[in-house]
C-alpha cells in the first residue's frame, strides 16, 4: 500500500489557523469530517458539514473537555493497520470506520506556563486526548496520515487531489506528529520536574532530576569546527527569538561553526556593558574590547587593542552599527559583525564586501537558562555567570592595597573586571581609557597569562594601565610581573591562602588593589 486515499478525516485543533480553508477543501473533494467541540462548530460556521465525534462515540464530551475523543470508537478508527485482514474484519465487526487523516495541534502548555498562569490553569492545559491521537496516528502511519502543524494544510489538499500521500510522506508526517508530542511531554515533564522531582531534591537543591529540552533543526552547516567533521544548528523556543540562534542573516556567506562560537563569544562580551560596546574575537578568546562616547568610537577603541589579531575577526556590538563604524571596518577583513541593527548608510557600506556575513540579533537573554556543557555520557549544567554579585560593580570592592584610585582609574578596573569575564581562564586583561590594552588568555598558570598580557600591549602601552584577573593570584609572581611592566593598579577577587603575601608585593610596588570576592573563570 503505498497512496492511502483520505475519505474520512478527524480534525481536533485548539490553534485554528487555516481551519475552515482545510475544512472547505477536504469537505469539496467528498471527505466526511469529524471533529470535537469548538473546531466542529467553527467548521460548521464555515458551512462545511461536519460530524460531531459525539455522534461518532455515542458518548458525551464530559468532564470539562478533558474526555471527548477518548474512546474505542475513535482509537480503533486510529490503530486499525488496514494491511491486515484480521484488523479490518475487527472493524466490521465493532462497527467502526477507520480514519485516512488526523489533523491535531495541542492545548498551548509552554505559553500558558510561560504566561505565568496558576498551577491549576497550567494542569488543565496538559493535553491528554489531543496526544493521544497523534501518536496513535503516527505509530498507525501505514495506514493513516497525521498532521501537526497548520502550515501543511495545503499540503493536505494537495494530497486529498493526488488519492492520498505516499508512505514515504505518511512517514515523515509521523517523525513530525512524534518530534511534536516528544518536546511536549519535555515541557510538561520538566515543568513538573522543577517541583515534584520523584526523589523529593528539586526543591532543596534548586535542580530537578530530569532534564530534557527539545530543540529542531534550524540549519545544517557546511561543517564542524574542522572540515572532516558534520555539523548542524539546533534552536529551541523561538527559531526568531533572542540570541545568537535566532539572528537574521541580512548579508554575507553562510554562517560556519567557528563562526556561531565565536558570534556567541563576541555578543557575550559586548552585552557585559550598558554602554556603546564593541568586542573583536578570534578563536572564542577577545582581541579587542571597548566602551566608547558612540559605537565607532567603541569599535576604534577595540580594533587598536591588537589590530594583527583583528584580522579575520568577529564584531559584535550592543549598539546599531552606523555609517562611521562601517566606514572604519571597511577596510578590515572581518568574518561577521553581528549587532542589535544596522543603519542605512552602514549596510550600504558594508554590503560591498561580498562574504562579511551581517548579523541582526536581539539582545541575549543570559540569564534564562542553565548553561550546558556535554561531558562524556553526561551533561553538566549550571546557572548563568550572570555579572550580578555585589563584587561585579566597586561599590562592593575591598581596597586590599594602596591608595584609593581616582574615577578615571575606578572606570578603566570596573571595565577590566567585566571584560575579563570574557577571556578564557586562567585571563589577565590589561586596560586603559576603558579599551583592552593586552589580553593573557588561555594559560595554565597565571604568571604566564601576565606575560602574555604585558608582552601583547607592549612597553608603551603597559606603563599606566590597569589590570583584571579572573581568579586569584596564587602566588606573588603574577602581581611582581605585573608591577614591574608598569600597572598601576589591579582587580582580582582575593582569596588565596597567599593574598598577604600577594597583598605585601602590591604594597612594594605601590600598586593600587581591589578584592572583588567574586571570580570569573570562563573555561
Ligand atoms: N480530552 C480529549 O479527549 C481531547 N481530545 C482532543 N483534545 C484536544 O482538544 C483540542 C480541540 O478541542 P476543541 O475542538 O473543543 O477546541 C485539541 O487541542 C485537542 O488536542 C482533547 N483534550 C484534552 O485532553
Amino acid at each position: 500500500m503505498t497512496r492511502q486515499a483520505i475519505r474520512r478525516a478527524l480534525i481536533s485543533v485548539y490553534d485554528k489557523t487555516g481551519l475552515e480553508e482545510l475544512g472547505v477543501g477536504l469537505a469539496g473533494a467528498g471527505v466526511e469530517i469529524v471533529s470535537t467541540g469548538s473546531t466542529a462548530a467553527r467548521l460548521a460556521a464555515a458551512g462545511v458539514p461536519v460530524v460531531p465525534v459525539e455522534e461518532v462515540t455515542g458518548f458525551p464530551e464530559c468532564l470539562d473537555g478533558r474526555v471527548k475523543t477518548l474512546h474505542p470508537k475513535v482509537h480503533a478508527g486510529l490503530l486499525a493497520d488496514r494491511r491486515r485482514p484480521e484488523h479490518r474484519a475487527s472493524l466490521e465487526e465493532m462497527g467502526v470506520a477507520p480514519f485516512d487523516l488526523v489533523v491535531v495541534n495541542l492545548y498551548p502548555f509552554s505559553e500558558t506556563v510561560a504566561s505565568g498562569a496558576s498551577q491549576e490553569e497550567c494542569i488543565e492545559k496538559i493535553d491528554i486526548g489531543g496526544p493521544s491521537m497523534v501518536r496513535a496516528a503516527a505509530k498507525n502511519h501505514a495506514s493513516v496520515a497525521v498532521v501537526v502543524d497548520p502550515a501543511r494544510y495545503d499540503e493536505v489538499l494537495e494530497a486529498v487531489r493526488a488519492d492520498g500521500f505516499e508512505e514515504a510522506a505518511r512517514r515523515r508526517l509521523a517523525a513530525q506528529a512524534f518530534a511534536h508530542t516528544a518536546a511536549y511531554d519535555a515541557a510538561v515533564a520538566g515543568w513538573f520536574a522543577e517541583d515534584y522531582a520523584p526523589d523529593g531534591t528539586a526543591e532543596a537543591t534548586g535542580w530537578p532530576d530530569f532534564h530534557a529540552v527539545a530543540y529542531e533543526r534550524a540549519a545544517t552547516l557546511r561543517y564542524g569546527e574542522n572540515p572532516h567533521q558534520r555539523a548542524a544548528l539546533y534552536v529551541t523556543g523561538d527559531p526568531a527569538g533572542p540570541g545568537l540562534a535566532g539572528a537574521g542573516q541580512l548579508h554575507g556567506k553562510e554562517m560556519s561553526y567557528n563562526n556561531y562560537v565565536d558570534a556567541d563569544a563576541a555578543l557575550r562580551a559586548a552585552y557585559d556593558f550598558d554602554e556603546p560596546c564593541t568586542a573583536i574575537i578570534k578563536h572564542a578568546n577577545p582581541c579587542g574590547i571597548a566602551l566608547g562616547a558612540d559605537i565607532a568610537e567603541a569599535h576604534l577603541k577595540a580594533h587598536a587593542c591588537d589590530p594583527l589579531s583583528a584580522f579575520g575577526g568577529v564584531v559584535a556590538v550592543n549598539r546599531p552599527v552606523t555609517a562611521r563604524m562601517a566606514e572604519q571596518l571597511a577596510d578590515i577583513f572581518t568574518e561577521v559583525v553581528a549587532a542589535p541593527a544596522f543603519e542605512e548608510g552602514a549596510l550600504e557600506l558594508l554590503t560591498r564586501k561580498k562574504n562579511v556575513r551581517l548579523l541582526t540579533v536581539a539582545a541575549p537573554d543570559r540569564a534564562a537558562r542553565p548553561e550546558a556543557r556535554q561531558i562524556s555520557g553526561g551533561l553538566l549544567l549550571q546557572s548563568a555567570d550572570a555579572l550580578d554579585a555585589p563584587g561585579d560593580t566597586p561599590d562592593g570592592w575591598e581596597l586590599r592595597t594602596g591608595a584609593p584610585a581616582d574615577a578615571a582609574t575606578l572606570a578603566d578596573l570596573a571595565f577590566a573586571w567585566r571584560a575579563v569575564r570574557a577571556v578564557k581562564s586562567n585571563a589577565i586583561l590589561l586596560a586603559a581609557d576603558r579599551a583592552t590594552v593586552g589580553v593573557g588568555m588561555g594559560q595554565v598558570n597565571r604568571v604566564d597569562s601576565v606575560r602574555l598580557a604585558v608582552s601583547r600591549a607592549g612597553e608603551d602601552r603597559v606603563g599606566g594601565s590597569v589590570a583584571a584577573s579572573d581568579a586569584f593570584f596564587p602566588f606573588p609572581d603574577g602581581l611582581e610581573a605585573l608591577a614591574e611592566a608598569g600597572v598601576r593598579a589591579v582587580v582580582q577577587p582575593g582569596g588565596s591562602v597567599r593574598d598577604d603575601e600577594v597583598a605585601a608585593a602590591a604594597e612594594r610596588h605601590g600598586v593600587t588593589m581591589y578584592f572583588t570576592g567574586t571570580r570569573h573563570f570562563f573555561h
